[in-house]
């Protein structure tokens, strides 16, 4: 068990009851959505309590307050992440970024996937022209499939796998491509089996048992990394150290010039299993978390056909039919952006974020917390909290909306759908450059509607690595006006 706070002279936050070996299980058993089941206990145990999952002892944070110390006043002292059997598979042991521990390794890949980033498209034009080719792409398989119930969830996947292959790979797919298809398989198998304290995460110790989760992960896991590894091998054999073509591209450079002649830190190398996962962390943090969004945006708009309406009125007023939406346009186009930003209140896509651990002896309001303690920071909680959200239940983009009608990018400080401070996301701006592309582009042309012989889909999340959209139907109509335009 992790060592106790020692000298901080302050309490442990209260716990609930374990068992020796299988800890507080038996709390959590039965309830599949754990964010809302952690959520609940915050009425018997407060807004701060503890548990163990087996040997480990966990923090559970439910308000904004904690948050804020945990992520930005302390940030440092909580910027560890666990090990767990299975994020140690996705991520050869902590070779990536977002299960990587907290040291220069990780700093290092962090930046140079910023300054990646940076070089391909924020602020740029680059990223916006790729992201506008899958928009278009979208938009004209929505027409072919006019007037049908289409379950878009592959068709959003497609159009943000192509915008993070053309970024990593600089290469994409066409629609039922094997290779695509294989991806969506494995992305699903991963969804479905990591870090969703999954029982062997629980009790390292059952791996040497035959366990189904596990066998699926670790095949995924096994076309995950032909595919990957096909990719690498091309860019090796292709890359010359002058163009850079994409993030690849980019890693090996950085790593050729460490080589050369100015050298990581001492003991710290880039390893082939280093640039492989940090790709693969782009792949696994930036797809399946933005085409979840974006399913959630279609799903709301689906229950509140007004908010639709209203995006359209403000589209054909600022936009019109006659050119495509562009980034730019995102100061013009107000209640699109509140749309978006409430979407990822209502329904955080990280509802836990992902488990930060505590480094040093350290404490979280009056309570001590010891070194090696799991932080969950329950963001279901902290965008449901009564006291920082009017009607927190209630869909209403108004509330990012000031009075003269212009976004407000955080109402509250307790808006944190990215996370904060030093393990912040570090797609947030691609993500939202996606988001709003995406919807302008597919509303400005179609209105999305129930299919009518099915009734509204649920808006019921399944909790997971991500809060996962249950299957739905959709029919885009295209609109009148746009047909009579075009
Ligand atoms: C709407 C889409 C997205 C949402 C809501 C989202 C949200 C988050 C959240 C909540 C975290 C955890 C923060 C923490 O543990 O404190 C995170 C981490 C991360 N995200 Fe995103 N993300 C999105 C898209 C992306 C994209 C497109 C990329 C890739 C370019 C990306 C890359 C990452 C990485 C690498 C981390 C780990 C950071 C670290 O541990 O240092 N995310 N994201």
């Amino acid at each position: 068990r992790a060592t106790l706070g020692m000298g901080t002279g302050l309490g442990r936050p209260r716990s609930l009851p374990a068992l020796p070996l299988v800890g507080s299980l038996l709390q959590l058993a039965g309830h599949p959505q754990l964010h809302l089941r952690l959520w609940r206990l915050q009425s018997r145990y407060g807004s701060l309590y503890a548990l163990w999952m087996g040997s480990h002892y966990v923090v559970v944070v439910n308000s904004y307050r904690h948050a804020r110390e945990v992520l930005l006043k302390k940030g440092k002292a909580f910027a560890g992440r666990p090990r767990t059997v299975t994020t140690d598979l996705l991520s050869r042991g902590g070779k990536d970024i977002a299960f990587a521990s907290y040291g220069p390794l990780w700093k290092f890949q962090r930046k140079l996937v910023h300054t990646a980033l940076s070089m391909f498209g924020e602020g740029s034009l680059t990223l916006e022209r790729i992201i506008c080719r899958e928009a278009a792409s979208l938009c004209e398989t929505l027409s072919t499939a006019q007037d049908m119930a289409l379950d878009m969830a592959p068709e959003l996947t497609r159009a943000v796998t192509n915008v993070v292959c053309s970024l990593c790979f600089n290469s994409s797919y066409r629609r039922g491509d094997p290779e695509f298809e294989a991806m969506l398989e494995y992305s699903q198998g991963i969804v479905d089996t990591v870090a969703k304290e999954s029982l062997v995460d629980i009790f390292p110790w059952l791996q040497i048992f035959p366990n189904k989760d596990l066998a699926l992960l670790k095949r995924c896991l096994k076309v995950r990394d032909q595919l990957l590894q096909q990719k690498f091998t091309e860019h090796k054999e292709a890359f010359c150290g002058d163009a850079v073509r994409d993030l690849m591209d980019a890693l090996l450079q950085v790593r050729l010039s460490a080589e050369n002649n100015s050298p990581l830190a001492p003991g710290l190398e880039l390893t082939d299993d280093h640039l492989l996962m940090t790709v693969g962390d782009i792949f696994g943090a930036g797809v399946e978390t933005t085409t979840t969004v974006l399913k959630w945006a279609v799903l709301y708009l689906l229950h509140h056909p007004e908010v639709q309406r209203k995006i359209q009125e403000e589209m054909d007023e600022k936009i019109g039919l006659a050119r495509h939406p562009h980034l730019s346009d995102r100061p013009l186009l107000p209640y699109l952006e509140a749309t978006i930003s409430e979407v990822l209140r209502i329904r955080p896509v990280s509802p836990l974020l992902i488990p930060h651990v505590s480094l040093a002896d350290t404490s979280i309001g009056e309570y001590s917390i010891p070194k090696g303690a799991r932080v969950v920071i329950n963001l279901w909680s902290v965008h449901h909290d009564e006291k920082e959200w009017d009607k927190p239940e209630e869909f209403n983009p108004g509330r990012f909306l000031d009075k003269q009608g212009q976004h407000i990018h955080s109402p509250s400080p307790s808006y944190l759908p990215f996370g904060a401070g030093i393990r912040v996301c570090l797609g947030e701006v691609l993500a939202k450059m996606e988001l709003f592309l995406f919807l302008a582009w597919v509303l400005q042309r179609f209105t999305l509607e129930c299919p009518q012989d099915q009734p509204l889909p649920s808006l019921e999340g399944k909790f997971g690595v991500v809060l996962q959209v249950q299957k739905f139907r959709v029919k885009a109509r295209l609109r009148d006006a746009w047909r009579a335009a075009s």
